[in-house]
């Protein structure tokens, strides 16, 4: 009988990942969307960008907050690109200026991320229960968070595990941002690296979640070695989260809302314990 070994506080498994810029979140998930794994992904990037399309409430918003901040806020118009946007609803946001807005250490920037962030973040998350619900309803055994600000905007709570992409040496980071965007200079790119919460300390949240609750990937070496990891790691999840649970939790919803509200509590009591520890150490 298998039941025994269960853990009884799984529907479907939501796996949170995370990671910080440019360590190694979408090649994990990546991995993780292929076979054999073939696991849903609800990309926070994705729907952060969808949010924000011309025409929706999000472009609105940021082009009455920030527009009068940056002349060239939007794309230029040009013969590719008409005055009031390719479809009529106005041009599309220039990500580049927007970012030099937001990316950055000093009060003004964080700011101006603050409001940013309240303008998309409510968005991204209906959009995400949007997800997430239509992955319950196929029977999925797991479904993948992959929201780089998971811990900063708390959604780790929702999940099952949480599953960080780390590097130990902050140049292996800043080094692959700058491969990888050729368009960003240096100081953009630490810029970028300092918008974000050390992605040591990341990990050590996600240890401190506990055996089994929390996943840390370091990717320090190849991506065969990185496979290698995350494949031994989703043949323990999958142990322990058979795909039969998920239908049973399916044909029976009150039994999956009362285990995922269980979840939920422990995840909150994990959490508030991790910033008294926190707050503890900073006073010490
Ligand atoms: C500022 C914007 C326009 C820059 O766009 P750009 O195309 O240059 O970058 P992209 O969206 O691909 O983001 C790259 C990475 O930057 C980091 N990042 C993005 N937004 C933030 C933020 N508010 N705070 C800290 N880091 C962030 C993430 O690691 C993300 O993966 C864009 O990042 C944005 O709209 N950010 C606000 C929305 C947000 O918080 N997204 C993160 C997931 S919800
Ligand atoms: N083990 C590795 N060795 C070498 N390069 C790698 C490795 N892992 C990832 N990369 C490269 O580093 C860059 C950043 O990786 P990736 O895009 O997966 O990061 P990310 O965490 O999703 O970044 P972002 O938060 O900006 O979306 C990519 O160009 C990727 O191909």
């Amino acid at each position: 009988m298998v039941l025994p070994l269960q853990d009884p506080s799984s529907t479907m498994l939501i796996i949170g990942l995370t990671g910080s810029i440019a360590t190694g979140k979408s090649t994990v998930s990546s991995l993780l969307s292929s076979p054999p794994h073939s696991l849903p992904i609800v990309d926070a990037d994705v729907l952060a960008r969808e949010v924000v399309e011309p025409g929706t409430r999000g472009y609105r918003a940021i082009v009455r907050h920030f527009g009068p901040m940056a002349p060239d806020l939007l794309l230029p118009a040009s013969d590719a690109m008409p005055e009031n946007g390719p479809d009529g609803k106005g041009r599309p946001l220039n990500r580049a200026v927007l970012g030099r807005l937001v990316f950055g250490d000093e009060p003004q920037m964080q700011r101006n991320r603050a409001v940013l962030s309240g303008i998309v973040h409510p968005a991204v998350r209906l959009g995400m229960v949007k997800m997430v619900a239509a992955c319950y309803l196929k029977g999925h055994w797991a479904v993948v968070l992959d929201v780089p600000l998971l811990f900063e905007s708390r959604l780790d709570k929702f999940c099952g595990v949480t599953m960080v992409v780390a590097v130990t040496e902050p140049e292996t980071q800043l080094r692959r941002l700058m491969d990888r965007n050729p368009d960003l200079s240096r100081e953009d790119a630490e810029n970028r690296v300092k918008s974000q919460m050390d992605v040591r300390l990341k990990a050590q949240r996600c240890l401190y979640s506990g055996e089994g609750k929390g996943v840390v990937l370091w990717n320090d070496g190849s991506r065969d070695e990185l496979k290698e990891r995350l494949d031994e790691e989703l043949r323990k999840l999958k142990g322990a989260n058979p795909e039969w649970w998920s239908w049973l939790m399916l044909g029976c919803p009150p039994l999956a809302v009362a285990l995922a509200t269980w979840r939920f509590w422990q995840n909150v009591r994990a959490e508030r314990q991790w910033r008294e520890t926190q707050e503890k150490e900073a006073k010490a």
